[in-house]
């Protein structure tokens, strides 16, 4: 019997097996960044430790960068995270794409754009979202400190073997739904533990006609229905998005690395411990609601009910959630007015989401008491969507238009939503508290995000763009 692509990649890499215990798995790509690395590094220096394979190991700045008036650092703890890093950096011998350097950018965007995320790979990082290099075929997951000195001082890593989820998409998505969307509904669905214990697998139709930017979107999700890692098996898509990265392999070795890339799909009579399947083409472009991924609904509806929830810990959830949110259950989700827009985050700032979000405002202005910021997610996105005109078009419209890094998505920086405010977000986390203090996050997609900057309240981006719905 076949095999799907997350049994292939996961044998490949066993480097020590012994029954009732964990693998030892080969690591192949350690990405580092300024928040979870500070204590690894300090465990090597104080166990007289090198690091193995600074060859495999690959750091950015991106959680506490300022977005605006670089190179000054107002937050201290920010700038000792920074200066920390660059010195870990150099006393180790780790590459490192610092403030300002050409590379720079949210670790999640970086790592595919340079071309370092490969089909195959074990990629891992100290942070949850490492499941967005998953849309590779790579089995990507994030991993805490003490795991982070381990793989830096070994590169390998102890894991129990999961379970496989098959998450499949059918059918062929509508005007204006995005992979944002999808995994919306997805999580929305089948639940935020729907891929505990399991590793994810998207597959379906509506899966591989998304583009390597889409694919990521929706990987990088993957962690918020708790999943350890998701992947989608590489195709041609997969390839020709490689073709030429700084780090990918080049010439006939590009060739060859190609052909040894798509065999790594699943094979056609492979299976899952799990199977889950939404049909695509009944998505409509989502609003979450409440203070997770999965309380979200179609534009169209209306904050749900209590009373129609058959779980009582649902329902006590249900009005937690909108008493944080300062939502009545039946609101029309349209009515609901925000008064920040955030565009960007490792889930929603590539060059396509950009674009996707410019084409929404080109011409239009951000409604009057709504702040709109756009954070491309890497220094190279910025310079890419500067090149073909969306800054100006950002601009125009009323947005501000910064430099890259995690921004409002966390608020690790200046970029703070305050309390009791709404923010239409391109994030992947909506949790209480999550872009400051008493903030309240709705999570969407760009043209969503774009369409609600201009309209003062969400609205359905198909009608702003005068597509019958
Ligand atoms: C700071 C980091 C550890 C964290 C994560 O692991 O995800 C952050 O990136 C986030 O999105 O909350
Ligand atoms: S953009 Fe947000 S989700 Fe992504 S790594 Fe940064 S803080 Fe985490």
């Amino acid at each position: 019997m076949g095999k799907n692509i997350i049994e292939k990649v996961w044998d490949q890499h066993i480097v020590y097996q012994e029954e009732g215990k964990p693998d030892l798995l080969y690591i192949d790509l350690h990405l580092v960044h300024e928040v979870t690395s500070p204590q690894a590094f300090e465990g090597l220096r104080l166990n007289n430790r090198v690091l193995r394979r600074p060859d495999l190991t690959f750091a950015t700045m991106d959680h506490n960068v300022p977005t605006k008036n670089l190179p000054t650092i107002n937050d201290p703890i920010a700038k000792k995270q920074i200066t920390t890093l660059a010195d870990n950096c150099k006393e180790f011998g780790v590459e490192l794409a610092d403030m300002g350097h050409p590379d720079q950018g949210i670790v999640h965007v970086i790592g595919p754009q340079l071309g370092l995320t490969q089909p195959g790979k074990t990629i891992v990082c100290g942070d949850s979202h490492t499941s967005t290099h998953g849309a590779f075929g790579a089995i990507a997951f994030g991993i805490g400190t003490s795991e982070v000195e381990h793989v830096m001082s070994t590169q390998t890593l102890w894991q129990a073997k999961p379970k496989t989820l098959e998450i499949r998409v059918t059918g062929e998505l509508g005007f204006g739904v995005t992979a944002k969307d999808v995994i919306l509904a997805i999580i929305a669905k089948f639940g935020i533990d729907v891929g505990t214990g399991y590793i994810a697998e998207f597959t379906g139709d509506a899966i591989h006609q998304l583009s390597m930017e889409e694919r990521m979107t929706i990987c990088n999700m993957s962690i918020e229905a708790g999943a350890k890692a998701g992947l989608i098996s590489p195709d041609e898509t997969t390839v020709e998005y490689l073709r030429g990265r700084k780090y990918a392999p080049q010439g006939e070795a590009f060739e060859q690395a190609a052909k040894e890339w798509l065999a790594l799909a699943t094979d056609a009579d492979a299976t899952y411990d799990r199977t889950v399947i939404i049909d695509g083409s009944e998505i409509e472009p989502f609003v979450t609601w409440g203070t997770n991924p999965s309380m979200g609904t179609g534009i169209s509806k209306t904050v749900p009910f209590a009373k129609d929830l058959a779980d009582e810990s649902d329902r006590q959830a249900l009005e937690k959630a909108l008493t944080y949110m300062d939502l009545e259950q039946g609101t029309p989700i349209e009515d609901i007015a925000i008064q920040h827009v955030f565009i960007g985050s490792c889930t929603n700032s590539r060059l396509h989401d950009l674009r996707a979000a410019a084409e929404v405002i080109q011409g239009k202005k951000v409604a009057d008491g709504v702040r709109a910021i756009v954070v491309p997610g890497s220094y190279s996105v910025k310079q890419l969507a500067e090149a073909e005109g969306l800054d100006k078009i950002f601009l125009d419209a009323g947005f501000e238009w910064r430099e890259s890094g995690c921004s409002m998505c966390l608020a690790m920086n200046e970029d703070v939503v305050p309390a009791g405010e709404r923010c239409a977000s391109t994030s992947n986390r909506n949790f209480e508290g999550r872009q400051g203090a008493g903030s309240r996050t709705h999570l969407v997609s760009p043209p969503m995000a774009a369409a609600a900057a201009i309209a003062g309240h969400f609205v359905d981006v198909r009608k702003v763009m005068n597509v019958p719905v």
